[in-house]
């Protein structure tokens, strides 16, 4: 008797691409037809806000997947319903006789892989799980010790040890599609279906498509990368790949970006080859902050280094809110401030600075500006965001030194020394020279030949310097000497 074909599920989630997909491309060999299918998960939906960036990027990414996949002779099963039970609920609409899909490390999403593999087990299917987002998931990179890696220089260098063309090899899922199934998936539900509000026609909206992310990549290959170490310090230049929104929902794969530096080492030596490897390892701290929460998950709750818990932050809502807004009367802290609430990006040294800013001049927990950027930024990542805000907080996995406090107006003379960045995001600065806006206060005169006045068209700062990093030094070392007790 001849066996009945084998049909499975591919479950799309933060793997947004045909090509190079490890997990399509296993379903697709694995099986006689592959059903794609996409949940826009109301458990993670239903607590955003209505007017969400990300949201209005993952809804063209899932529309011009479904357009791909409608131009292959096939479709994309959308549905808006909780992730947990709108999977088996497919499984059986179909009769699917597995579901393969791509491993995702995020603490929530791995509780709903275990939901979903539960229900599935009930129906005698399996969850076929793939590594498709990192070149090495949690447990391949450890210590001699066999213990995950909590500092980046060792990891990394373990990381690039056991690199091997294997790691980066592509999926060649576009040469199986012939084996996706004929399927109507019926109509792509609207944002305002979801319930979302579409984003006003001024918002930069990065183009949601693998080909909007090659784009990117071309450019960054022939223009940036070689001189990458010294401009990705720089926001004023366009020093960096932005790629992180597409790096963030997967429309290329990290294979692909690691084969593009790799090729950019061996075309080049020097300063060029430098450049090249200093984005790589880039990709090597994308792996890192996965691994490192993958193996403490309640780093998302609070710091990771203990000493830390009782920090006493001071908790200001008014030098919180004036963070929020970009009122801090520090121009870098502000200009970057007004670059992530009108455009959802912010450049890494920014990241850096401000979420120094809030912390060490503030004394605001982390915990509070990790939030506001998790809404905020268009290419959120927890495990990057938690990362980047424990380092900046000195609380977590190899972070910042507590006593190595940024000073904001010495990281502004040096990353935007023209003042070009500030300018770009404080037009009331538009016309004064690069060299008055690092510490304005201290050019009052000057700024009033430009109309300028301090508390009436700029803000005057909201705290000094110099006597908060003694207070911010005070609070850390008081939890350090507590925690010694
Ligand atoms: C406080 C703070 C919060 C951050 N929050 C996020 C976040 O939510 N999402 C996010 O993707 N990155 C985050 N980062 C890391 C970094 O700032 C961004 O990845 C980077 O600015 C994105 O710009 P790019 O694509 O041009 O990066 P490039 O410099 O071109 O780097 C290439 C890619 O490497 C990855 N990458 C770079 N730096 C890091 C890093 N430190 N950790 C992990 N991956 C990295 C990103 O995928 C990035 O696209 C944060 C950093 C800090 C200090």
């Amino acid at each position: 008797m001849a066996s009945s074909p084998l049909l499975a599920l591919f479950w799309f989630r933060r793997d947004l691409r045909l090509a190079d997909n490890v997990g399509l491309f296993r379903a697709l060999t694995e099986n006689d037809a592959v059903i794609p299918v996409f949940i826009f998960d109301k458990d993670i939906l239903d607590e955003l806000p209505r007017q969400d960036r990300r949201v209005a990027f993952l809804h063209g990414a899932i529309a011009d997947l479904k357009a791909r996949l409608q131009a292959a002779g096939s479709d994309l099963v959308v549905r808006h319903a909780r992730g947990r039970e709108a999977i088996p609920a497919l499984v059986k609409e179909f009769g699917a006789s597995a579901v393969f899909t791509n491993e995702d490390y995020e603490p929530d999403a791995h509780q709903r892989d275990a939901a979903v593999i539960d229900a599935l087990d009930a129906l005698g299917i399996p969850l076929r799980l793939f590594k498709d987002t990192v070149i090495f998931s949690s447990s391949e990179i450890l210590t001699k010790q066999g213990r995950p890696y909590t500092v980046f220089t060792p990891y990394k260098n373990a990381w690039r040890k056991a690199l091997k063309p294997e790691h980066y090899a592509e999926a060649p899922s576009m040469d199986h599609l012939k084996s996706l199934k004929k399927v109507d998936g019926g109509k792509m539900p609207t944002l305002e279906a979801l319930g979302f509000e579409p984003l006003s026609s001024k918002d930069p909206h990065p183009e949601p498509t693998p080909d909007g992310a090659s784009k990117r990549l071309d450019r960054f290959v022939a223009k940036v990368i070689d001189g990458y170490k010294q401009s990705r310090d720089l926001p004023a230049v366009p020093g960096t790949s932005y790629l992180s929104v597409y790096n963030r929902f997967g429309l290329l794969s990290v294979r692909h970006l690691v084969r593009a530096s790799l090729k950019a080492i061996e075309g080049s030596q020097g300063a060029a080859r430098e450049g090249a490897e200093t984005w790589l390892s880039e990709l090597v701290w994308r792996d890192f902050y996965f691994q490192f929460l993958y193996h403490h998950p309640t780093a998302v709750d609070g710091p990771y280094r203990e000493e830390y818990t009782a920090l006493e932050w001071e908790n200001d809502d008014g030098l919180f809110q004036a963070w929020c807004d970009g009122q801090t009367g520090y121009p870098l802290v502000d200009a970057a401030m007004a670059q992530i609430n009108s455009t959802g990006y912010m450049h890494n040294r920014l990241r850096m600075v401000t979420a120094s800013f809030l912390t060490k001049d503030l004394l605001v927990d982390y915990r509070k500006g990790e939030a506001y950027f998790a809404v905020a930024l268009i290419d959120y990542d927890q495990a990057a965001n938690n990362g980047g805000w424990q380092w900046a907080a000195s609380t977590g996995c190899d972070p910042q030194p507590y006593f190595r406090i940024f000073s904001p107006s010495r990281q502004s003379e040096r990353y935007d020394p023209d003042g070009e960045f500030i300018k770009r995001f404080l037009p009331v600065f538009k016309d004064v020279p690069g060299k008055y806006l690092h510490a304005p206060w201290e050019h009052t005169a000057k700024l009033a030949e430009y109309g300028i006045e301090l508390g009436k068209h700029y803000p005057k700062p909201v705290v000094d310097h110099d006597e908060r990093r003694l207070k911010a030094l005070d609070i850390f070392k008081a939890a350090r000497a507590a925690a010694q007790r």
